[in-house]
């Protein structure tokens, strides 16, 4: 005991997590359920969720659906189908449609969403969150994304509904970029936080936001300057990648993604935000299967699909910051505190050894998804199926 107090008072965090490893000291603070042991080098942390997930529908549904039930407890299912999932009734359907393509014995609860239009209902919204069958509504900029053309245009057309959602705590998921032809993709973030999101947030007090798929360093600081409802999911692939991955020596369409990873000092500091134990930060994969025909073309479709191998490539990430203490806080807790839901009371483990293999691409009916590919072998495997 003594030994490990004084290993947890005088090593760096990298060492900590050596510390920890060689049975020193507990990885976690106390209550929490990180341990390692330096023989089996083993992670069990609460069964993680996803708080930004891309199911699909139909054929694409069945094939990928599986690779999210397998690891997560529960999911944020982005409403951004064609047609959108825009009414309650929709969002019941698509609800049912999900529990029915889920595999045999699959534990996995959908987290249904609206998609907010112009015309959005607020006393739809408010019978919709209130019985429990959506946990969000989510803002897409008209024409900002895959998939958004239903999506805001005027944003004082959705005042109303923003207010109501303010008023029932019904949380509002924002993909935030703007549209303006004139302005940079790659400052398509920052611009919106200054141009839109912080006016609907000064003229909605006490609206829940969630900043989705965080790019940028702007964005970080933004969440960390507002002490209340305000949250962010970061993505695994934008905690890896930089904007090198997509265009050096040749266009790899399978890194492409909105909002477009920026370069590495905006990587590096949503890597220091996720590790950070930041309860504001938590992971949304926005896993966004396409078919290979529709990424290797010559307008090919924006969306990465991380679903299969992300929490190896997180163990990985979180492991090199020396912060694999903090997985379970961004993979498994931090989310539901924001959503105000209690976190998953089973547990996974993963255990670290030789590289695992992950399958190239996954077939489904609609056809090949490529896996993203974190360019680095990955040595964590999650134990089970
Ligand atoms: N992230 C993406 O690049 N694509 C998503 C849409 C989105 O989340 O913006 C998709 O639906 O394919
Ligand atoms: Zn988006
Ligand atoms: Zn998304």
């Amino acid at each position: 005991m003594l030994r490990g107090f004084i290993a947890a008072i005088t090593l760096g965090r990298a060492n900590r997590v050596f510390a920890a490893r060689a049975g020193l000291i507990p990885l976690a603070s106390p209550g929490a359920s990180v341990y390692c042991s330096d023989m089996t080098q083993t992670l069990t942390i609460r069964r993680p969720d996803d708080w930004h997930l891309h199911l699909r529908d139909g054929a694409m549904m069945q094939g990928v659906l599986p690779e999210s039930a397998r690891h997560f407890a529960r999911a944020i299912v982005m409403p951004n189908l064609i047609p959108p999932v825009v009414t309650s009734r929709e969002a019941a359907a698509y609800r049912d449609r999900i529990l029915a393509a889920l595999p045999e014995g699959a534990d996995f609860t959908p987290l249904m969403t609206l998609y907010l239009t112009e015309d959005t209902d607020p006393a739809d919204v408010a019978a919709a969150h209130s019985s429990g069958l959506i946990a969000a509504v989510k803002l897409y900029p008209a024409g900002a994304t895959t998939n958004s053309a239903s999506g805001v245009t005027d944003f004082d057309k959705v005042r109303p509904v923003l207010e109501k959602m303010a008023e029932i705590g019904c949380p509002l998921c924002v993909h935030g970029e703007v549209v303006d032809p004139e302005i940079d993709i790659f400052d398509r973030e920052a611009v919106f936080i200054d141009r839109v999101l912080d006016p609907i947030r000064r003229a909605t007090p006490g609206l829940r936001v969630v900043m989705e798929h965080l790019t940028t360093a702007d964005g970080v600081e933004y969440v960390k300057a507002n002490e209340t409802d305000l949250g962010a999911t970061i993505t695994t692939h934008h905690l890896i990648i930089t904007r090198n991955h997509i265009l050096v020596g040749g266009i790899k369409p399978h890194y492409y993604c909105l909002p477009v990873a920026k370069r590495a000092r905006h990587r590096d500091t949503l890597v220091a935000a996720a590790t950070s134990g930041d309860a504001r930060f938590f992971l949304g994969t926005d896993s966004a299967p396409h078919t290979d025909p529709n990424k290797e073309c010559a307008c090919g479709c924006a969306g990465i699909f991380s679903a299969t191998n992300t929490l190896s490539c997180l163990a990985e990430v979180f492991e090199r910051e020396g912060a694999l203490d903090q997985l379970e806080g961004f993979a498994s807790l931090n989310g539901p505190a924001f959503y105000r839901m209690p976190p998953n009371e089973d547990r996974i483990t993963l255990t670290k050894g030789a590289p695992v293999v992950y399958p190239e691409k996954i077939e489904t009916g609609a056809g090949p998804v490529t896996l993203f590919d974190p360019g680095f072998p990955l040595h964590w495997r999650v134990e089970g199926p």
